[in-house]
């Protein structure tokens, strides 16, 4: 399914019971992926995620070739800069075309003050990127934008112990996607990192090299976002969530709280999560300053939903792997929503609230984004859809079409 031009999913309002097994996530897969290798590469790593995001991480830590290629995986893209700088490895960071335009500059910048040599081999602040090879430590503390991309104050932390001197960085702006850089915090510590936030703004990273261990990866709360915005479109769904847990290292479990209010109820159980649909609450305003990458998914489910809700915290979603903004307004506007921003990162959201008169036809892009292929997959629950390049769901979950088909969605 995934080398289609175009997949239709023919309308399903009643979803066949299931057990979806989801992916592991692949933002804890990437982290243990590197923080393994900086503590010798021993240790057990259980139940990767089978991304391509992963898959291509673990690809270039064992690769010898000086240029590799991220594709279009923005950790690790992030996280391998910092790693290989630090090391001291030469080699060219390149990705897709949009990776390219994705910015770096300010993680560039704080390795470069930190004591390695970077340059850009095309435009300044932007991959693709040339790792000179040589690394001395400059400087033990560093100051770094905590309002681009958590991902540059993840990738610092994680080479902060094998520096000699530690790693003292100081967060300037506003902090977004924190429970990242709190997941980042926790894995290193489970590898024998000494490394916490001493203020609120202030993480310092001992000297303290890691040591081998063991890691087991969640299920992805991002992938689960779909399901849960399936459940509460479809008129009859018992979905349950494998693999999930109640206390966990990903900020996307947000969005067991944020459905609650919009319809869908989570009960937790030992080996996952039961999805149990609730009359909607009142949405009031919704920030996701804390997990970006759920904005699409409650976007496109209030708009199919037929609710009017004002989202805030969104100020990243521009620079991901498309113009989140520009794209959510350009499909969802095919089911008669808009979308206004005001303020950058301040949208609101108007739905139409008859969805029986959507057009007959709805074929949907999707961007190279992975994230609108599956958020947009959900208004299969009220008409019949066709999405365009259905393969772009292997950055971060291979077999969600296939998980699809086994709730009962006839695709063609
Ligand atoms: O560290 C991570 O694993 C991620 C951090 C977030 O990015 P930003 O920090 O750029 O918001 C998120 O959007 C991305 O999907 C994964
Ligand atoms: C933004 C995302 O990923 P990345 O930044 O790692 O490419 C995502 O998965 O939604």
């Amino acid at each position: 399914m995934n080398d289609k031009i175009e997949l239709t999913l023919a309308k399903t309002p009643s979803l066949r019971p299931a057990d979806i097994p989801l992916p592991a996530s692949k933002s804890e897969s990437n982290r243990a992926l590197i923080i393994n290798a900086l503590a010798g590469g021993d240790g057990s790593l259980t139940n990767l995620s089978a991304a391509r995001d992963t898959r291509t991480m673990l690809r270039l830590l064992s690769s010898e070739d000086h240029v590799l290629d991220v594709r279009d995986a923005g950790t690790t893209m992030r996280f391998l800069t910092a790693y290989l700088a630090v090391k001291g490895q030469k080699a060219t960071l390149t990705g897709t075309p949009r990776m390219c335009e994705r910015p770096i500059g300010t993680l560039v910048d704080a390795l470069n003050e930190l004591g390695a040599s970077l340059s850009y081999k095309a435009e300044d602040g932007y991959p693709p990127l040339e790792i000179d090879g040589d690394f001395e430590q400059k400087t033990d503390t560093l100051s770094i934008r905590g309002d681009v991309s958590s991902q540059y104050v993840s990738a610092l932390l994680m080479v902060g112990p094998v520096l000699e001197r530690g790693l003292t960085l100081r967060l300037t702006g506003k902090i977004g996607s924190r429970p990242y850089i709190e997941m980042t915090l926790a894995l290193m510590r489970d590898f024998g990192a000494k490394a916490s936030f001493v203020s609120d703004d202030t993480i310092k990273v001992e000297p303290v090299p890691y040591k081998t261990s063991g890691f087991a990866v969640e299920s992805d709360w991002s992938g689960a976002s779909y399901w849960y915005a399936w459940a509460g479109l479809a008129d009859v769904a018992e979905l349950k969530l494998l693999g999930l847990k109640k206390n966990s290292l990903q900020g996307d479990i947000r969005i067991a709280e944020i459905m609650s209010e919009l319809g869908v109820k989570s009960v937790f159980e030992e080996d996952g999560v039961c999805l149990v649909k609730v009359p909607v609450g009142n949405p009031g305003r919704i920030d996701f300053s804390d997990c970006p990458d759920l904005a699409q998914t409650v976007a496109t489910y209030c708009a199919g939903a037929g609710i009017d809700c004002e989202m805030v915290g969104l100020e990243s979603l521009r620079i991901k792997e498309t113009d989140r903004i520009v794209a959510l307004q350009t499909e969802l506007g095919k089911i008669g929503a808009t979308i206004e921003e005001p303020e950058v990162g301040l949208w609101r959201l108007k739905s139409d609230k008859n969805w029986a008169e959507w057009e007959d036809e709805l074929v949907f892009d999707t961007y190279d984004d992975h994230r609108m292929a599956m958020c947009l997959s959900v208004l299969a629950s009220k008409k019949t859809i066709t999405v365009k390049e259905p393969g772009v769901v292997a950055k971060s979950y291979p077999s969600f079409w296939e998980d699809i088909e086994g709730v009962g969605v006839e695709l063609s």
